[in-house]
């Protein structure tokens, strides 16, 4: 992994954002569309209140969360909803969410209706990835039920995850799919999860899902 290290929050919120608008640019000049995948959960904030802000084609961005929270948008455990407050405004209010949620009691019933949109943005120009205590990345956690296909080469797009580490039912992108990215950058704040990505580097992909992901990425760190 490469990994950067900033001095503060603050600086790599913004640091980062600025590196994710070039590449969402240098993507543009070559291509009609560009794709990003982000995570929800509570560190990426920051990032889209400033990317909301830039000024570039969002018009031609088609933007995916890496992984849902199988509730409504009315949850303040939405992924959805986060990204329309947060992102998908201002200048960004012009980009295309590409939904990861449907209003089906399970996610297992919502997969074939949102596959088709996921597909037809991949492959990503773009991944930011967080991580959690448990080396989970997207809604790949160490025990779930669907973790071997979700980290195996033939696995679909989309994939149902349950897991002892997940409140509520979730969606996700496989591994796969997530690799499509041409760039990849993981976002983590604090100690503990510095010494866990650290860790995560000699461990396996069943272990640890987040060392599917460390050799091509920029691992972006601040205290
Ligand atoms: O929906 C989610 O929970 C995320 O996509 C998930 O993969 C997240 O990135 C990590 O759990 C880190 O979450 P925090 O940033 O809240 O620590």
């Amino acid at each position: 992994m490469n990994f950067i290290e900033y001095s503060d929050r603050e600086i790599l919120m913004l640091e980062l954002a600025d590196v994710i608008a070039g590449q969402l640019r240098s993507a543009l000049a070559q291509s009609d569309r560009a794709s990003m995948s982000v995570p929800g959960g509570t560190t990426p904030g920051p990032i889209f209140d400033t990317l909301s802000g830039v000024h570039l084609d969002w018009d031609r961005v088609d933007v995916i969360l890496n992984d849902e929270r199988w509730v409504p948008e009315t949850s303040d455990r939405s992924n959805t909803a986060l990204l329309k407050r947060r992102l998908i405004t201002g200048a960004a209010s012009a980009a295309t969410l590409v939904p990861l949620y449907t209003d089906t009691p399970t996610p297992e019933e919502g997969l074939d209706s949102l596959m088709p949109a996921i597909d037809a943005a991949l492959p990503l120009d773009v991944l930011v990835l967080g991580m959690g205590l448990d080396m989970h990345t997207a809604s790949l956690f160490p025990g779930a039920d669907q973790l071997e296909l979700g980290l195996s080469d033939a696995a679909p797009t989309l994939l149902a995850m349950r897991a002892p580490g997940a409140p509520e039912p979730r969606i996700t992108l496989s591994a796969k799919a997530l690799k499509t990215a041409v760039s990849t950058h993981i976002l983590i704040t604090g100690d503990e999860k510095r010494s866990v990505v650290e860790k995560a580097q000699h461990l396996s992909p069943d272990e640890a899902p987040i060392a599917a992901f460390l050799r091509h990425a920029d691992v972006h760190w601040a205290p």
